[in-house]
């Protein structure tokens, strides 16, 4: 891939940056700024060799119209006090207020413009449209770095269009992921056991199909394992399901049988009355979830037996938390998948962690950074990395 170095001497220079800084809000406040840390090394760099430097980001999924909910402001703000520089805000993507902010760029300032989102063709099928918005962001600068890792598998007009029309280089960021998760793409050593849950179901279900080919044990956990109960013929009461997929999980059961992965699903839930930190809730078998009730979190019995199945893994790959550990009530699937992803990585396996929520799951309950591995700024990045797929973002920047 095309480095920083490539894009030669950058003083003066106008350089777009694309991060990920997709980071977990409640309310305004930001409760977990590690995609904002990871962002600082290129940053840095560009900022100390004089380069006007213009991030540009995403959070959340809001419609292709600006919504103050998905406004970047607390990213500005905390960005400022890592990089200890104010950090201006653009109004907008492409129109009046990002070209001002960037006219008042001073040699090693930096600016952040608002939610690439707000702007519909950022996420639009339609190549011209996409091509469209790269081309008026393009106009605001010489040159663009890649370093948002989180985004690089969506082909998007920030990502992937406007590394065409700009001279182009990948970040520090990005080369450091691909670095450390190459280590479990080529040969995995075996056991490999990958580890999914969350709530971007449909998204992570798709990255499945490819995985029965490669791991050996595939544990589901998270908002994933309601569509497998479905599938198996269970009800699931209120819980998130992904009805349309049920007959591609079905396909997926038969599949891992005849490539002999075994698929290991939870055996208890925690079922509550209601979404909420203080819902009243239960462990019920897997097979016996009420109706009415929400299933928001793997049972103890489940995160023994996922952390027995872990053991001896010897390439561990987790995304997804595997319940809603914000809530403390819900958290303790997540805490025992992490304590035995550490353990089998203290005997001697190599582990790695990816997603937003999963890396912050990490950081919030407590454990040490240091017993994984490597903790990937990407989920759905890296588990298409690990499933041998091209991911736009990176081809774009090939040399
Ligand atoms: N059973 C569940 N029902 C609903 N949401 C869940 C459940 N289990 C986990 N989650 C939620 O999944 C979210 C993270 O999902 P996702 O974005 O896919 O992970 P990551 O950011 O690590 O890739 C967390 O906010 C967590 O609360
Ligand atoms: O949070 C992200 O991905 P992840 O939850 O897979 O880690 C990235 O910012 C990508 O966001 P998207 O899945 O809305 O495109």
């Amino acid at each position: 891939m095309k480095t920083i170095d490539s894009l030669g001497d950058l003083r003066g220079k106008r350089v777009l940056v694309r991060s990920d800084f997709n980071v977990p809000l409640d309310g305004t406040t930001i409760t977990d700024d590690g995609r904002i840390r990871a962002a600082l090394p290129t940053l840095k760099r560009l900022t100390d060799a004089g380069a006007r430097v213009i991030v540009m980001a995403h959070l959340g999924r809001p419609k292709g119209t600006p919504d103050p909910q998905y406004s970047l402001a607390p990213v500005a703000a905390r960005l400022g006090e890592l990089l200890g520089q104010d950090v201006v805000l653009a109004e907008d993507l492409v129109g009046p207020s990002a070209k001002k902010t960037v006219e008042a760029l001073a040699d090693g300032q930096v600016a952040l413009l608002e939610n690439v989102r707000f702007d519909a063709r950022e996420t639009s099928k339609a190549d011209a449209e996409r091509a469209e918005l790269a081309g008026e962001l393009a106009q605001l600068a010489d040159a663009f770095v890649s370093d948002g890792f989180g985004v690089v598998h969506r082909k998007q007009a920030s990502v992937y269009d406007v590394a065409q029309v700009l001279p182009a280089a990948a970040g520090d960021l990005v080369l450091g992921e691909v670095e450390s998760l190459s280590k479990a793409t080529g040969d995995p050593e075996r056991p490999y056991a990958v580890v999914l849950g969350g709530s971007k179901v449909s998204d992570k279900l798709g990255v499945i199909a490819n995985l029965l080919t490669k791991a050996d044990r595939l544990l589901i956990g998270g908002g994933m394992v309601f569509t497998f109960l479905a599938a198996k013929g269970l009800s699931v009461g209120n819980s998130l399901l992904e009805e349309d997929q049920i007959e591609t999980v079905k396909g997926y059961i038969t599949t891992a049988e005849e490539n002999g992965v075994e698929i290991v699903l939870p055996v208890d839930i925690v079922a509550a009355d209601s979404f909420a930190a203080d819902a009243p809730h239960q462990v019920v078998g897997a097979d016996e979830i009420p109706d009415g009730t929400i299933g928001l979190d793997i049972g103890p019995e489940s995160g023994k037996l996922f952390a027995d199945k872990l053991a001896d893994a010897k390439t561990i790959a987790w995304n997804g938390p595997m319940g809603v550990f914000e809530f403390e009530a819900f958290a303790a699937g997540t805490k025992a998948v992490a304590q035995g992803i550490i353990e089998a990585t203290a005997a001697g396996g190599f582990s790695i962690v990816g997603g937003g929520d999963s890396a912050a799951a990490v950081r919030a309950l407590g454990f040490d950074e240091a017993g994984f591995s490597h903790i990937s700024t990407g989920g759905g990045a890296s588990l298409e990395l690990l499933e041998g797929k091209e991911l736009p973002g990176l081809t774009v920047l090939a040399d």
